[in-house]
């Protein structure tokens, strides 16, 4: 399937589960998310959800973030070039909702993508391989490009890999690292 197949697919299966699956499957992700080898970073880059399109709840994993003193980054979106900026979470962090409904930080200490050790991506799906499909904005196309090399490109997905490589990939699209699904984490090489 192309991209544009796999948005009306995995869009028709989030909006099929129901809030109590959809929090229970937020909840074992943010579990999974512990089995994995990464947490020696600093800088930990996490999308807060946007609710009417019934994204994984990242509350959890924000939880073990703070728990174990992490640097939380959250990031501002600019629809005119589909660019980031991105925010230290702190204390003082206020956080309004943008005009597609996603929370975001309204100032704050902002951090070079240079920074960021661990990026957690929002999906909508991902094949075997890494590949990955988002809204198709290239928001997170353009972020991790200009993050490090060793930046760790983690998904997060309610449903686990499609098996077939997803047609129709581009040069700019950048493959994840680890993915994270409710039953098991996905590593690629
Ligand atoms: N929580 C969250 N934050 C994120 C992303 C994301 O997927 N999830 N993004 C990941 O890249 C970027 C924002 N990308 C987005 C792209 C489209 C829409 C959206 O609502 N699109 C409408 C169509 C509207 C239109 O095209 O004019 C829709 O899908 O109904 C929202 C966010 C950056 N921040
Ligand atoms: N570094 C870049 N500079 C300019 N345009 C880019 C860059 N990276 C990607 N793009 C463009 O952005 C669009 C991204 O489309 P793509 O289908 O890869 O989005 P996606 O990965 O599904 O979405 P997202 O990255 O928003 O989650 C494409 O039109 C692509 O050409």
């Amino acid at each position: 399937m192309n991209k544009k197949e796999l948005r009306q697919k995995y869009r028709l299966l989030r909006q099929q589960l129901t809030d109590t699956e959809a929090g229970e499957k937020s909840l074992a992700i943010a579990n999974n998310a512990l089995s994995l080898p990464i947490w020696k970073g600093t800088y930990y880059h996490i999308f807060l959800p946007i609710e009417r399109h019934s994204e994984i709840d990242t509350s959890f994993l924000l939880s073990i973030l703070q728990g174990r003193d992490k640097e939380v980054v959250l990031s501002r979106s600019n629809f005119d070039d589909a660019s980031m900026t991105h925010y230290l979470l702190t204390d003082n962090t206020v956080l309004r909702k943008n005009e597609y409904d996603i929370p975001e930080p309204v100032d704050g200490i902002e951090v070079p993508p240079k920074k960021v050790d661990v990026v957690f991506i929002p999906l909508l799906a991902f094949d075997a391989q890494g590949n990955r499909v988002g809204y198709g904005k290239g928001f997170y196309d353009r972020f991790l490009l200009q993050c490090r090399k060793d930046t760790l490109k983690i998904g997060l997905s309610y449903f686990g890999a499609e098996e077939e490589t997803i047609a129709g990939l581009l040069e700019s699209d950048i493959r994840l690292d680890y993915c994270i699904t409710p039953d098991r984490t996905y590593t690629f090489s």
